[in-house]
């Protein structure tokens, strides 16, 4: 049985106070309230990662995200952070590939396939997301496009590591904007991507892959979301900020 997951991108928000405050809010709230089967993750600024994860400590269903890392193991890279500094940390995934990551600092699918190795290599779990434009969407090119993500940067994985991948399906156009993907898109998608991984992994392995959905995710939506056969839980971008909210999320199945 695949992983229930459901992984908060808290991107560049929250000052140290909100974010030890957050944190909390939400280790303390999944104990209670979010079923056992379900992985929460939060995926949290670089600079609050220590103080993150002291404070989830021994939480059995809580864990904790960056946002992204280096490609290489370590060198003059000023301002960068490497995957083996994550590690030191206890960092249990690294989110990948995100579109901002991809628009505004340019990352390619080659560059990205580096990084889900190095991220492998230091025993944590990526979280890797695809995903098309609108324009690409409009074209009806949005299954070629996340192919040739999955193709160029998972696809050489052997069957044991791409298991370990969480995939994160993210139409752009979704993203921040209040317009979600319906769930027929989002299940139409999902379907896909996992007809990519059975076509090139067989069945048993594609079917132990999580895919979750990403894009104005909300406790309004997320149930109808999450009922698609595929859609194994969320990429929660601004209501993972409300500790209520994305609590509510993990609940949402
Ligand atoms: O990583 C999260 C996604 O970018 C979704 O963000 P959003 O929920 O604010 O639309």
């Amino acid at each position: 049985m695949r992983k229930k997951v459901v992984a908060g991108n808290w991107k560049m928000n929250t000052l140290k106070d909100d974010a030890l405050k957050l944190a909390s809010e939400v280790v303390n709230m999944a104990k209670d309230e979010t079923p056992a089967d379900v992985t929460v993750i939060m995926g949290v600024p670089f600079v609050h990662i220590g103080s993150v994860k002291a404070l989830v400590g021994g939480a059995s269903n809580v864990f904790v995200a960056a946002q992204n890392c280096h490609t290489e193991e370590s060198g003059a890279y000023t301002g960068e952070t490497s995957a083996a500094m994550l590690k030191s940390y206890g960092v249990d995934y690294v989110i990948l590939g995100h579109s901002e990551r991809r628009e505004y600092f340019k990352e390619t699918n080659a560059e990205l396939a580096k990084k889900v190795d190095i991220v492998l290599k230091h025993e944590m779990l990526p979280i890797f997301c695809v995903g098309e434009v609108l324009e690409e969407r409009e074209a009806g090119k949005q299954k070629e496009v996340v192919g040739q993500q999955l193709e160029e940067s998972l696809f050489h994985l052997s069957e044991e590591e791409i298991k370990k991948v969480v995939i994160a399906y993210e139409p752009v156009w979704a993203i921040g904007t209040g317009k979600t993907a319906s769930s027929a898109q989002a299940q139409e998608m999902h379907a896909d991507i996992r007809a990519m991984l059975v076509s090139k992994y067989g069945s048993d392995v594609a079917n132990e892959i999580s895919i979750l959905y990403g894009g104005s995710c909300k406790p309004s939506n997320a149930n109808e979301i999450f009922g698609g056969a595929d859609v194994d839980g969320g990429l929660i971008g601004g209501a993972s900020l409300a500790s209520r909210d994305f609590i509510d999320i993990t609940k949402s199945y």
